[in-house]
């Protein structure tokens, strides 16, 4: 059984503490064209009051001078109010100076926003509502063995905003964590049944996926030093021993939820980097890169099966007259509608490249010379038989089909790099063949011995 202890994704609610009515005006309307909730105050007593109350915010916004006090020292006693230990509060400022920047920061502020014009301004701001509002939208989950105490904790992180759900022991919690998605996991170490808090810990651990680094923060009733060492040791990233100050646990979560969406965001940037740099950015098909990454190892696979490949290479014919007449965003055009009708005409484990200018080189594995050429042929005829954006074009394609008589012994990678570039030689030395010979036409060799 699991219960779902709350909070659907709210706007962020800013309280903004600036004495100039003016200046106070232009961040409210920025922050309320992104859908914030913003309490706009005029004096640091006025916010410490509403802070103190039933009004919850989730960022702080104040600006540098204050009719009653400083900013630092509304940062500091703000500090001190139940539930805004962890408030991000932002410095907002007219100095774009770096050692007032740098001694805001020391002070405790979260960041420093230099007041621009609200064209420069709108964009930071809405940067800090999206940080905000995504660790909002958090999900915990929560393996408490005692109903009391789950409730207790949930209530203790009810303020951030995020979703805590509650497991009531750790095979529940394993199950759930396979089939969900969270961004961390509590866990109280001494759990009823066969796995423990300490096994879930292993059991999260061991796995091969993105699981394995899920955030978790152990607590226990006994602060033994050994078992919170245990705990560590088996990758807890923090402990805490209860009774729970609420005001830290809430400090731990918040540093364990942003650790995790950043190490996910250098994922998602890492995965996106990876994907440009094997693509063609016009066409968005595999560019050479990839081509040499993947190609010798489909001749290394060709070879040691004793199955065919066949390698292609196509070009548009007079493709130089399309920029020429048409000019060069035509041209582009006409490639990227070229790349997709190749997509549309080849398997799932082709390789389809964009080699260079115009041309398109083509790896596909298992295809012998009878299929090849009447695929080349089906390639052929869908360039010449439909326009490429709104212009009727040809294409010319050059065919190598490596046929080996039998599995070949296992090669070298660089012999598997020379044998595909003997074969795109054999396969472009046809195409150029099937140009001197009047153009949207294929030429195909067949070559038995290892090339
Ligand atoms: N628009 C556009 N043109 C490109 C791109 N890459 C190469 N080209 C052009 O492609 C043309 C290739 O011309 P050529 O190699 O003379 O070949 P062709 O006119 O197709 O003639 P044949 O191949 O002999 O039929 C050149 O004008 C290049 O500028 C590109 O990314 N976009």
């Amino acid at each position: 059984m699991a219960e779902t202890a709350a909070c659907a994704p709210a706007p962020v609610r800013v309280a903004l503490i600036d004495a100039n009515a003016a200046a106070r005006a232009v961040v409210q309307g920025l922050l309320q064209a992104e859908g914030a909730d913003v309490l706009a105050l005029s004096s640091g007593e006025e916010a410490l009051q509403a802070l103190a109350g039933s009004w919850r915010a989730d960022v702080v916004l104040v600006s540098r001078h204050l009719p009653d006090m400083g900013a630092l020292e509304l940062l500091r006693r703000l500090r001190l109010l139940p539930g805004c230990a962890m408030l991000p509060v932002v410095l907002i400022t007219g100095d774009d100076d770096e050692p007032l920047r740098l001694s805001a920061l020391e002070g405790g502020f979260t960041e420093v926003l230099v007041r621009a014009a609200p064209e420069q301004l709108a964009p930071h701001l809405r940067a800090l509502l999206r940080r905000q509002a995504d660790l909002q939208r958090a999900r915990i989950l929560l393996v408490e063995d005692s109903p009391a105490v789950a409730a207790a904790t949930a209530e203790v992180l009810a303020p951030l905003g995020m979703e805590v759900e509650h497991a009531l022991q750790a095979h529940e919690a394993l199950e759930r964590l396979q089939h969900q998605p969270y961004d961390l996991l509590i866990v109280d170490v001494v759990l009823p049944g066969a796995l423990t808090g300490l096994g879930l810990l292993s059991a999260l651990r061991s796995r091969r996926d993105d699981l394995a680094e899920l955030p978790v923060l152990a607590y226990s009733s006994y602060d033994e030093r050994v078992r919170r060492v245990e705990m560590l040791r088996r990758g807890a990233n923090d402990y805490l021993t209860k009774p729970i100050d609420a005001d830290e646990l809430r400090a731990r979560v918040t540093n364990l939820v942003r650790y995790w969406r950043l190490l996910q965001q250098v994922r998602r940037q890492h995965a996106q980097l990876a994907h440009q740099a094997v693509t063609d950015a016009l066409t968005g098909v595999y560019n050479r890169h990839l081509l040499d990454e993947m190609g010798p190892r489909l001749v290394r696979r060709a070879g040691r099966g004793g199955e065919p490949l066949t390698v292609m290479m196509l070009d548009l014919d007079h493709f130089k007259d399309v920029n020429d007449r048409h000019g060069h965003e035509r041209g582009d055009q006409v490639l990227q509608a070229l790349a997709q009708r190749l997509r549309d005409h080849v398997r799932a484990d082709d390789l389809l490249v964009r080699h260079g200018g115009e041309e398109f080189a083509l790896l596909m594995p298992r295809l012998g010379a009878d299929a090849a050429w009447a695929q080349a042929e089906r390639l052929r005829q869908a360039v010449a038989q439909q326009p490429l954006a709104g212009l009727a074009l040809t294409a010319s394609l050059g065919v190598c089909v490596w046929q080996p008589e039998a599995p070949q012994p296992a090669c070298a990678a660089e012999q598997a790099a020379e044998g595909l570039r003997h074969l795109l030689r054999q396969a472009d030395q046809c195409l150029y063949q099937a140009k001197r010979q009047g153009r949207n036409r294929c030429e195909m060799v067949v070559v038995t011995a290892w090339p």
